[in-house]
C-alpha cells in the first residue's frame, strides 16, 4: 500500500474534484458520511456524549459535517470550534451554517477560555488539525491538546492526530493529540509508523473517499506499506522438477567463544527460510556443537579455536550472511577486512561486522552491490552518526544506501527496508520479539531467500516480513514474555502457510426458522 504525502493527497483532491466534476465540499461530505457510518455502526444510538473539536481548516469542516450527522441521528453531541485563526476554510463555513440551520451552536473557543469539562466515559473526535499543520499551534491551542489528552475519553481522531506533521518530524512533542483511533482518509500517514511519532496512534483505519484511482495508482510514493498482498507477489513458488542445487547454498560466518548459538540461529533460520543447503563458518570452538544442533548444516572451521582469524573456504555459496557473534577483536577485523576486500558473492551483514564497519568505514566500498545491512537503532547510528528526529534519519540512511549501493534494513517496531530514495515499511511483529537472538534469526532468513534467487530488495522485503509474522504466530501461544528467538524459527513454517490463507469468510446469523 502506497503511503501518500499531503502534497500527493492535497493533488489528488484537486484531480478527483476537476474529474468528477464536483465542489470540494461534496467531498468534505463523503468524507463526513464515511465518519458518521463508521460510528454509527459501532454506536448505535448509544446516548453516551460525544465532544467534537473542530479546527477552521478543512479538517474541522469534517468534524462540523460530522457533527451534522450525528444530530440528525438523535446523538448526544457538543461541539467546540478552537478558533486558532481567522482564516476559516470555505467548506468549513459551508457546513457551520449547515448545523447552524439545525439549531446547533458551536462553542467558539479563544485564548483565555475555560476549557470544557470531559467525562472518562464521553468520545472526543479530534478536528482540530489535518495535514494542514504547517507550524506549532499556539500555546493556548497546546493548552486545549493537553487537556484532551489528560481527559480519560476516547479520542478518535479525524485524519490524523492533530498536532502531527505528516511530512516531518514534530517540534513540541506536548502539540499532539494521543489518538486512541484515527480514521484516515485514502492512505495512512508515514508518521503512524515511525518511532518517535507512532506512539500517538494506538490504532488506525483507512476510509476511502474515492479519491481519483487513476492518480493513486501512476502516483509513486517514497514509501510503501508492506503487508501480505505486497510481499505475495514476490513469493517464489517451489518447482516439481527443483532440487536443493536449484534453492542456492547460504554460508554463515559467525561466531566467537560463549557466541556460537547466534550461528545456529541464523543457520537453521536459513534453512527454515527454504535455503537448499547452508553451510556454517565459525571458529573450532563451534564445530560439534554445530554439528549435534543441526545435523542439515555443514561446518567449516577458522584455524582459531575461539575467533574467527582467517576467513577462507573453498566453496561457492549463493549468498553470504556474515557478521552474528563475531565481537571486534583485532584479528576478527582484520579476517572481515581482508574477506571483504576479496568477496564478490552477494552478502547480508549483521550485529558486530556492521560495528566493524562503523569503526572503519573504508571498508563500505568493498561491499559487494545490494549488499543488505540489518542495523538495530544503535547499530544504525554508530553506522550514519546521530540524527535529530526520524525525518532525519530516514534521509540519511537514503543517502548511506545511495553511496554504498546497499540496502538498509532499519531494525524497529516497524522495519523500515530503505533501497536508494525508496523505504518500505513492515507491518508484522510485536513487542515480544524483542529478545535475544530474534536479529540472528531475521539475518538467517534474509540470506536463506537471496539464496534461492530473491533479488535484494525481495529478500530484505520479504525476510522481514516473514520474521514478524512467525513472531505473530508463535506470540499467540508464547505470549511477549516467553517469546525467544527459536520460536521466531519454529513458526517460520506457519507464516509461509498464512501467505495463501484465505481470510476468515464473515459469520453468517443462522437464520430463525421460526419468524
Ligand atoms: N485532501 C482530501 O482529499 C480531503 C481532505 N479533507 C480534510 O482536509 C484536511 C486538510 O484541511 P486543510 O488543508 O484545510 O488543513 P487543516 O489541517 O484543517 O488546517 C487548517 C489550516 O490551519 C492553518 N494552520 C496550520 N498550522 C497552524 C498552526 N499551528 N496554528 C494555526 N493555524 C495553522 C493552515 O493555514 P495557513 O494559516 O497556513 O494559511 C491550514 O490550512 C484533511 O486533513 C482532511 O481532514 C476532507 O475534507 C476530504 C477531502
Ligand atoms: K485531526
Amino acid at each position: 500500500m502506497k503511503l501518500y504525502s499531503a502534497k500527493q493527497i492535497y493533488k489528488a483532491d484537486q484531480i478527483s474534484i476537476k474529474k468528477e466534476e464536483i465542489g470540494s465540499n461534496e467531498l468534505m461530505e463523503r468524507a463526513a458520511l464515511q465518519l458518521f457510518n463508521w460510528m454509527h455502526l459501532r454506536m448505535q444510538g448509544a446516548p453516551v456524549k460525544i465532544h467534537l473539536f473542530c479546527g477552521i481548516g478543512n479538517n474541522g469542516g469534517d468534524g462540523i459535517a460530522l457533527a451534522r450527522h450525528l444530530v440528525d441521528h438523535g446523538y448526544n453531541v457538543e461541539v467546540y470550534v478552537v478558533n486558532y485563526s481567522e482564516k476559516r476554510s470555505k467548506d468549513f463555513l459551508i457546513n457551520l451554517d449547515r448545523l447552524k440551520d439545525r439549531k446547533v451552536w458551536p462553542h467558539f473557543m479563544n485564548s483565555d477560555d475555560e476549557l470544557p469539562q470531559i467525562g472518562g466515559e464521553d468520545i472526543i473526535v479530534d478536528g482540530i488539525f489535518g495535514i494542514g499543520l504547517n507550524r506549532t499551534p499556539d500555546e493556548w491551542v497546546v493548552k486545549i491538546i493537553q487537556h484532551l489528552n489528560n481527559s480519560k475519553a476516547f479520542i478518535l481522531s479525524i485524519d490524523i492526530p492533530s498536532g502531527l506533521f505528516t511530512d516531518q518530524g514534530p517540534d513540541n512533542f506536548q502539540a499532539i493529540i494521543k489518538s486512541n483511533y484515527v480514521l484516515s482518509f485514502q492512505t495512512p500517514k508515514l508518521v503512524f509508523f515511525l518511532p518517535e511519532t507512532g506512539t500517538f496512534i494506538e490504532q488506525w483505519e483507512v476510509l476511502d473517499i474515492g479519491l481519483d484511482p487513476e492518480y493513486l495508482r501512476v502516483t509513486e510514493t517514497d514509501y510503501e506499506l508492506i503487508g501480505k498482498n505486497e510481499v505475495l507477489t514476490m513469493y517464489k513458488p517451489r518447482e516439481k522438477y527443483g532440487h536443493k542445487g536449484t534453492y542456492g547454498h547460504s554460508l554463515i560466518i559467525g561466531g566467537s567463544y560463549g557466541k556460537i548459538g547466534s550461528v545456529c540461529l541464523s543457520s537453521r533460520a536459513a534453512l527454515h527460510a527454504g535455503s537448499g543447503l547452508v553451510t556454517s563458518f565459525v571458529p573450532k570452538i563451534g564445530y560439534s556443537i554445530l554439528q549435534t544442533s543441526l545435523p542439515e548444516v555443514m561446518v567449516l572451521t577458522d584455524t582459531d579455536e575461539n575467533e574467527l582469524t582467517d576467513i577462507k573456504f573453498n566453496l561457492e555459496p549463493s549468498v553470504i550472511g556474515v557478521g552474528v557473534g563475531i565481537g571486534t577483536s583485532e584479528v576478527t577485523i582484520k579476517a572481515l577486512s581482508s574477506f571483504l576486500k576479496s568477496n564478490k558473492l552477494p552478502l547480508v551483514i549483521d550485529a558486530d561486522a556492521l560495528n566493524i564497519l562503523s569503526k572503519n568505514k573504508a571498508l563500505l566500498k568493498d561491499l559487494s552491490e545490494d549488499s543488505i545491512l540489518t542495523p538495530h537503532p544503535k547499530e544504525l547510528e554508530r553506522l550514519i552518526g546521530n540524527w535529530k528526529d526520524d525525518f532525519e534519519k530516514l534521509a540519511k540512511v537514503k543517502e548511506f544506501s545511495k553511496k554504498y549501493k546497499c540496502i538498509v534494513v532499519i531494525k524497529g517496531a516497524h522495519t523500515i527496508i530503505v533501497h536508494g530514495e525508496k523505504g518500505y515499511v513492515n507491518t508484522t511483529g510485536n513487542p515480544g520479539m524483542a529478545t535475544a537472538g530474534s536479529g540472528d534469526v531475521l539475518t538467517g532468513i534474509i540470506t536463506g531467500l537471496r539464496a534461492q534467487g530473491y533479488p535484494a530488495l525481495d529478500a530484505a522485503i520479504f525476510g522481514v516480513y516473514l520474521h514478524g509474522r512467525s513472531g505473530d504466530i508463535a506470540v499467540e501461544s508464547t505470549g511477549f514474555q516467553s517469546l525467544t528467538a527459536s520460536h521466531l524459527i519454529a513458526n517460520l513454517a506457519g507464516a509461509f502457510i498464512d501467505l495463501f490463507k484465505m481470510p476468515e469468510p464473515p459469520e453468517v446469523e443462522k437464520e430463525n426458522q421460526q419468524n
